[in-house]
C-alpha cells in the first residue's frame, strides 16, 4: 500500500527540526491530502545515523574557515534507509542557494515524479562527495539563506502537493490555471460592495462575464508589466 502511493515520499533532514516540517505541513491541505493516501510524507532523522554517541552530524571543514559542515557518511546511510523504498530513478534533491531557482514550472515537474527525496542540509551545507554520490538536482528558493533546508523542503512539499490531482477541491483548482498563463494574477475583490469608502470596479459587478474575462486578461497583463517585465519577455520569447 505504502510503495503505490504516488509524490513526495521521503524527506531527509534533521532530528530537531522533522517535528517543525509535520506540524508546519499539518495545515489543512496537506494533512487532508495525506489522510487520502494522495500524498505520503515521511521524514528521517540524519541524526539516527550518527554511528557515534554524541549523534554528531557534522564537523569541522577541512581548510579551516568558520562553519561546520555535515558529514557524508550519516547522510549517505540515512539515505541507503529508505532508497529501495523508492521508484527506481527517483530525484534526491538538495536545497541550498547553490541550487537551480525554485518555480511553478520545477513544482509542476515534480509533481509528475512517483516519488521524490528532499535532502535538507545545515550549517554550511554538506560533505561535496555526499553531493555527487547521491544528488540528482540542487534547488534554490531564491538569494538568502536560512539555517536550514527544511523551511525550503515545507514550501516545495506545498507548491507540488498542490499541483496533484485530487489534492486541491473544485473550488481551490481553479488558481492553478490563473497563474500557468505565465501572468500575475488580476486584483481579487469580494463582498461588501465598498470598504473604506473604495469601491469595486463596476465591471465586476455588471455580470457580464465576457466584459470580466478582459477586464481580468488587462490587468493581469498590466500588473505583470509593471511588477514583473521579465515575465512578459519569457512570455514573448515564448511565442
Ligand atoms: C552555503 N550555505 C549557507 C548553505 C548551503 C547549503 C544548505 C544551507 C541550508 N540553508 C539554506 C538552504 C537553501 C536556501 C535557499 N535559498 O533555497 C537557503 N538556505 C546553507
Amino acid at each position: 500500500k505504502e510503495l503505490l502511493i504516488p509524490a513526495i515520499k521521503q524527506c531527509i533532514m534533521d532530528v530537531d527540526v522533522s517535528e517543525m516540517i509535520k506540524n508546519g505541513l499539518g495545515h489543512s491541505m496537506i494533512k487532508r491530502a495525506c489522510d487520502r493516501n494522495l500524498i505520503h510524507i515521511e521524514c528521517v532523522n540524519i541524526r539516527d545515523f550518527s554511528g557515534n554517541k554524541h549523534l554528531q552530524v557534522d564537523d569541522y571543514p577541512y581548510g579551516g574557515g568558520a562553519g561546520m559542515v555535515m558529514q557524508p557518511q550519516p547522510i549517505y546511510d540515512a539515505y541507503v534507509s529508505i532508497k529501495d523504498r523508492m521508484e527506481p530513478g527517483h530525484k534526491v534533491i538538495y536545497m541550498s542557494p547553490q541550487g537551480k531557482v525554485f518555480n511553478q514550472i520545477l513544482a509542476e515537474e515534480l509533481s509528475r515524479e512517483k516519488d521524490v527525496v528532499l535532502l535538507c542540509g545545515h550549517y554550511e551545507g554538506i560533505d561535496q562527495r555526499i553531493i555527487e554520490e547521491i544528488v540528482t538536482d540542487e534547488i534554490s528558493l531564491g538569494d538568502f539563506v536560512l539555517t536550514g533546508g527544511e523551511l525550503v523542503a515545507m514550501t516545495i512539499i506545498d507548491s507540488v502537493s498542490r499541483l496533484i490531482p485530487e489534492v486541491l477541491n473544485k473550488e481551490e483548482s481553479h488558481i492553478n490555471e490563473s497563474f500557468s498563463g505565465g501572468l500575475l494574477e488580476y486584483p481579487q475583490y469580494t463582498r461588501p460592495p465598498e470598504f473604506m469608502g473604495r469601491k469595486v470596479p463596476p465591471v465586476l459587478l455588471s455580470g457580464n462575464h465576457g466584459e470580466i474575462a478582459k477586464w481580468r486578461q488587462e490587468q493581469s497583463y498590466y500588473v505583470t508589466k509593471m511588477r514583473r517585465p521579465d515575465l512578459i519577455e519569457r512570455l514573448e520569447a515564448q511565442k
